[in-house]
């Protein structure tokens, strides 16, 4: 099965309610879709969001580092030499995370195709159902109470409460939350790098005071301030967990050697894909570090194959926050992974198990 061209195309969703962070508001789940044609006739698909302020990837970053630099050199590869294609993909040029991730997402489909095996069985198998937390959009108090009650009706028992735009106000926010919803839901914070080290720890100890039990917190500080992790995680008890400031292997490994962070959270727009972010599995195994496999605001392309990745890496990645479809008023992929609420369950169709897509705009250079 050899690799002949690669089409691209846009894929639009509106969300029920805009997703709110302390880095971005945004009101659709706009993916990059990518299709890879092969001499057989079977096509790969693969997604990127666009996440300039995280990733620094942009749509016409991806589409520009996928059509011009990393495609040609992969064009006429076999998908059955699925490792050396991904060195390739690594290797044809530096950062570009995103744009790796869609293509590696769309070649691990190929070769679910190639062998007629899902996804999640070819990488040695695992359960087909999984479940999903929520996010809770930062927003004013009244309004996050609504959504954590609907979202527990809802059937989520897990809520991601994401704070950083205030420190009293987050306080105040997540005391309240806890109050309304403690026995029904277990919370876990995501400041997205809306606070400093000392603030991080003049919050936690003030909730930690007002008895509040949180299972996690996520990123409170800028990315790179690796020493105000290892700051934090001396002085509170609630687990840390790495996102922003964990795209790479490497970067992992740093983190966890320095003791800044308790919890490492894998997305594949991040760690470039999922060759990456196997490597980050298995080496936070052998460090007894757990993982979430996390998602961004993205749609059900690349989140299936995030999904697969956490069904067969279940040994390492024990904590889900793959919500991103579920946000969106509908699904336009059929066949593929089913995002039912907190429910995900993967199909036994080879590769992700993609039938159709509605609605994709194709796309050409400019845009
Ligand atoms: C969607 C997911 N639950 C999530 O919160 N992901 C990111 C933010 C993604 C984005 O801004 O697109 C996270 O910070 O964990
Ligand atoms: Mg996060």
């Amino acid at each position: 099965m050899k690799i002949t061209a690669i089409r691209f195309a846009k894929l639009i969703v509106p969300l029920i309610t805009p997703f709110k962070t302390a880095m971005r508001t945004v009101e659709n789940i706009t993916d990059l879709v990518v299709i890879v044609e092969t001499d057989s006739g079977a096509v790969g698909y693969g997604s990127a969001a666009s996440t300039p302020v995280i990733t620094g990837d942009t749509h016409g970053s991806v589409y520009f580092a996928i059509n011009n630099v990393i495609g040609p050199q992969i064009i006429g590869m076999d998908v059955e030499d699925i490792n050396s294609i991904c060195h390739k993909i690594q290797h044809a040029i530096v950062a570009n995370n995103s744009a790796k991730a869609a293509l590696e997402i769309a070649i691990y489909d190929l070769w679910g195709k190639l062998y007629q095996l899902p996804l999640f069985k070819l990488l040695g198998g695992g359960k087909s159902q999984l479940r999903t937390d929520v996010t809770i959009s930062v927003d004013h108090i009244d309004k996050m109470l609504a959504d954590a009650n609907l979202a527990i009706s809802q059937g989520f028992d897990i809520l991601k409460i994401k704070i950083g735009t205030d420190i009293e106000n987050d306080i105040a926010r997540v005391e309240a939350i806890y109050q309304d919803v403690a026995k029904r839901a277990i919370l876990r914070l995501d400041v997205n790098q809306g606070w400093t080290a000392k603030q991080t720890v003049y919050a936690m100890q003030k909730l930690e005071h007002l008895g509040v039990e949180l299972e996690l917190i996520e990123q409170p500080v800028k990315s790179k301030d690796i020493d105000g992790l290892r700051y934090i995680s001396q002085r509170i008890t609630t687990p840390i967990m790495a996102d922003e400031s964990a795209f790479s292997p490497l970067q992992v490994i740093e983190l966890i050697h320095s003791g800044a962070a308790d919890i490492i959270n894998i997305k594949l727009m991040k760690s470039a894909g999922l060759s990456q972010a196997i490597k980050i599995a298995d080496l936070a195994e052998l460090h007894n570090i757990p993982c979430m496999i996390g998602c961004m605001l993205e749609g059900s392309i690349g989140v299936a194959a995030a999904a697969h990745l956490a069904s067969a890496k279940s040994s390492s990645i024990s904590l889900i926050d793959l919500d991103g479809p579920a946000l969106g008023k509908y699904d336009p992929v059929q066949g593929g992974v089913n995002f039912n609420f907190s429910h995900i369950t993967l199909s036994q169709g080879p590769g992700l198990g993609i039938e159709s897509i509605n609605g994709l705009q194709e796309l050409t250079w400019p845009f």
